[in-house]
């Protein structure tokens, strides 16, 4: 078993902006492919997306440099090689990286060779991606958290807050469950259309209407809930993502879309604590930002045994971070996004590190997307539950549902949908 061929080139995100694809041959037959994905309210510990910075080509965000790093540096020292396992592959590429947050030759040019090979893997052996990426009996299908209303920094719009899920989890599976959405979804764009908002979409596939208050949102999602025929909290939850770090300037929360109002952690606190008694929320993501440790810690006393509370911008998927954060009481969820940390065996060890300590596992997808599916597999592997990877009607978004579709069919009865029970304290 030996690595014939590695290859990497530039291609394009769903915004338009480069990034890296990937190759890798094993036996010169089996080939694995792989594209990453890229974010725009990024966390600041995140491994490092290289970007060409001084070239005048997409105005510096172009990848030629962790293309060429995969080309030479990556491929003369992997080719030929026998790799015995993910983690063998993934440690030798952080080794000739040499730095703690992957910037010498790139977290897109390492995961994109990490992906590939699991792909490729996968093909020597003859068997599905998530199988390749654990090995089980049964696996969970996930309750698909669909981002019908966007906002903040993935929308030009004057919703402050980034993400407005739909989490349908009353059924029976995930095809009926993506069903339950997307009806839903268009509910939304009718009650939209008659109260006279735009119904065009954000980044990740969501309405990005003009409103009166970011409460609007949650109220015409409601809305739409009853309208498509189901019941909000019985059948169909609401998950949020306010990208909170986005909003942190100088110690206070800042509407920096609406109102200008600055607010402090405890204000923004008193929000949550009212909206969940007010509204059918499960799931809130970066409910603090990744800076205000303290405002994590107090709204994790507050809140952590009623709903999910999600550390994405705060944990990166690291496990370093990870660690500090339930030491400190910090969060009962992780977000994982594979290039936040740019190994695909770190991001298992991330996984596995959450289930140790009583942590949820929500998988997500990145602003910038492309047709690449592997977190749909890797949602499977890991059995987490639950998957946010946009709404409806983008198809960089929608590849990963259709790709959970086929999973589901080919899983038959060893395929469980876990239901409300995904979400943490429910
Ligand atoms: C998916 C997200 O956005 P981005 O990819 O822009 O970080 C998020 O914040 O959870
Ligand atoms: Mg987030």
């Amino acid at each position: 078993m030996k690595i014939t061929k590695i290859h990497a080139r530039e291609v394009l995100d769903s915004r338009g902006n480069p990034t890296v694809e990937a190759e890798l041959t094993i036996n010169e037959n089996c080939t694995g492919k792989a594209i990453v994905p890229s974010g725009a309210s990024t966390g600041e510990k995140e491994a490092v997306e290289l970007r060409d910075g001084d070239l005048k080509r997409y105005n510096g965000k172009g990848v030629v440099q962790a293309v060429n790093n995969v080309n030479s540096i990556i491929a003369a020292h992997l080719k030929g090689k026998s790799i015995g396992s993910q983690m063998e592959l993934d440690n030798h590429m952080i080794e000739l990286d040499g730095t703690p947050n992957k910037s010498k030759l790139g977290a897109n040019a390492i995961l994109a060779v990490s992906m590939a090979y699991a792909k490729a893997m996968a093909l020597l052996r003859n068997i599905p991606l998530y199988r390749q990426l654990k090995d089980a009996n049964e696996y969970v299908m996930p309750v698909p958290c669909m981002n019908v209303i966007n906002g903040g920094r993935h929308a030009d719009n004057n919703v402050d807050f980034q993400e407005f899920m739909i989490a349908p989890h009353n059924a029976p599976s995930f095809r009926e469950a993506i069903r339950m959405g997307e009806e839903t979804f268009h509910s939304l764009k009718s009650i939209l259309n008659k109260k006279g908002y735009f119904t065009g979409v954000g980044d990740e596939g969501g309405f990005a209407p003009n409103l009166k208050s970011n409460e609007e949102a949650v109220e015409v999602i409601l809305e739409a809930i009853v309208k498509a025929g189901y019941k909000p909290g019985e059948d169909i939850s609401v998950c949020l993502d306010p990208a909170t770090s986005e909003m942190w300037e100088d110690g206070q929360y800042v509407f920096f879309k609406s109102t200008q109002e600055k607010i402090s952690s405890q204000q923004l606190l008193d929000i949550w604590a009212k909206w969940i008694s007010q509204y059918p929320i499960v799931l809130l993501e970066d409910g603090m930002a990744e800076n205000d440790w303290e405002g994590w810690e107090i709204m994790t006393k507050q809140l952590g045994g009623t709903i999910e509370l999600v550390g994405d911008d705060i944990f990166c998927t690291n496990p370093g971070i990870l660690i500090k954060g339930i030491k400190q009481g910090v969060a009962n969820s992780i977000l994982i996004k594979l290039n936040q940390i740019g190994t695909v065996s770190e991001t298992l060890e991330t996984i596995d590190l959450a289930y140790q300590h009583g942590y949820n596992c929500f998988i997500s997808h990145r602003s910038g997307e492309t047709e690449d599916t592997t977190i749909a597999d890797l949602a499977v592997a890991t059995s987490a539950g639950h998957i946010k990877t946009g709404s409806g009607c983008r198809s960089e978004r929608i590849a990963k549902f259709n790709q959970l579709l086929r999973i589901e069919e080919e899983l038959g009865i060893a395929a469980k949908f876990q239901g409300i029970k995904a979400f943490k304290n429910k």
